[in-house]
């Protein structure tokens, strides 16, 4: 069972391995934070359920402590609970929503944390709050919220709603799910679900996302990189097909951290931008590998990026498909758009983040 404890002054006690090493580029950008978004005070301050994975991220206990004791000091009242085991955070999320008591459940972890809590939050009104203490922080970036845990907190207060539609991955007869599975920032089949599904986890844990680039390289030698069949159904209602090494459906702009793979994505919009990368081998997934880096990747002659309501992708064998960093899958696959969005939080000054406002 995971632990839950109900609002008290002290904050949680969590191991002592979780020091973070400090950020002087991050810290200068939660300065700016500091400095321009001077919390307005709620009218009734948000009543908090705080769900923290302690595996998230290289270890992140303190953080997790800064984030309670600020949204005390501004007036939340704060339960919090640990994550024993994948799974617990959508348990103590559906929990949270039909004990009726919150206004927001906050995923303190990384992509996987804030994947589980969201899929908790689905149909309900209680608001998605961030806390980043993972490994890519994708959605962090996404909706500009600070890595700094104080302001994370501060964000989680006072900040604006915004929707956050979410994929939602259906199995077939021969991969059935047991019920949908939703995804916040993407969906990878291909290379990039082989490489998630077989990174090193006590590597990921030591070197962080360092671990997927030596994933990749060394993954990619012996990867027989296995064609995969795209159908994507267009907003005006064509149909496509494709023929991908490799694909990402993306929710969200970024991917695997700050590198932006599909520019026109927006979080807020029930569509997804679907990006095919077509050739196979080592030197394609480097050169792909670069020009995601470099900010170019849609600009190669060997790339479409697709703009799809739903997308169907079929392989020859029963290989993942990875969402958020985790494999929840495996093919065939369908994917649609989840037809209510979940309320994210979100700093009013990041760019995006007045839509739905
Ligand atoms: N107590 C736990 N012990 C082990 N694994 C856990 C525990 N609680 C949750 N998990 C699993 O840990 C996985 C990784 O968590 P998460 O994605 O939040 O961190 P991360 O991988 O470091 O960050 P990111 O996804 O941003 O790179 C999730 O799939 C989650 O299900």
């Amino acid at each position: 069972m995971a632990r839950v404890n109900a609002p008290s002054p002290r904050t949680p006690r969590l191991p002592k391995d979780y020091a973070m090493p400090a950020k002087s580029l991050q810290r200068f950008a939660d300065g700016v934070l500091a400095l321009t978004s001077a919390p307005a005070p709620q009218a009734q301050p948000r009543r908090v359920c705080l769900i923290a994975n302690p595996a998230a991220g290289q270890g992140r206990g303190q953080r997790v402590r800064r984030a309670v004791a600020r949204l005390e000091s501004l007036g939340c009242p704060v339960r919090w609970a640990l994550t024993e085991r994948p799974g617990d955070a959508t348990r103590l999320a559906r929990e949270a929503v039909a004990r009726g008591d919150v206004d927001v459940v906050v995923a303190a972890g990384g992509d996987g944390t804030i994947n589980e809590v969201a899929n908790g939050l689905v149909g309900s009104a209680v608001a998605l709050g961030v806390i980043p203490l993972g490994t890519a922080n994708v959605l962090a970036i996404e909706a500009g919220v600070p890595r700094r845990p104080e302001h994370a907190a501060q964000v989680i207060a006072t900040g604006r709603l915004r929707p956050l539609y979410l994929g939602e991955v259906r199995g077939s007869a021969e991969t059935p799910l047991g019920g949908p599975r939703r995804f916040v920032m993407m969906a990878g089949a291909g290379f990039d679900a082989h490489v998630v599904d077989t990174v090193d986890l006590g590597l990921k844990r030591r070197t962080g996302a360092l671990a997927y680039a030596w994933g990749a390289f060394h993954r990619a030698f012996r990867y027989t990189f296995p064609s995969c069949l795209v159908s994507v159904t267009t907003p005006d209602g064509r149909e496509i097909e494709a023929e991908a090494s490799t694909v990402v459906v993306c929710n969200g702009r970024h991917y695997g951290g700050p590198f932006v793979a599909a520019p026109r994505a927006d979080i807020s919009q029930p569509t997804f931008q679907v990006v095919v990368l077509t050739r196979p081998g080592l030197i394609n997934a480097a050169r792909y590998g670069a020009w995601l880096m470099l900010g170019r990747l849609e600009h190669l002659p060997d790339v479409r990026v697709i703009e799809a309501t739903r997308v169907r992708i079929h392989l020859q064998d029963a290989e993942p498909l990875q969402a958020d960093g985790d494999t929840i899958a495996h093919m065939p696959v369908e994917i649609v758009m989840t037809p209510q969005p979940v309320s994210l939080i979100v700093p009013d000054w990041a760019p995006g983040n007045d839509a739905g406002a």
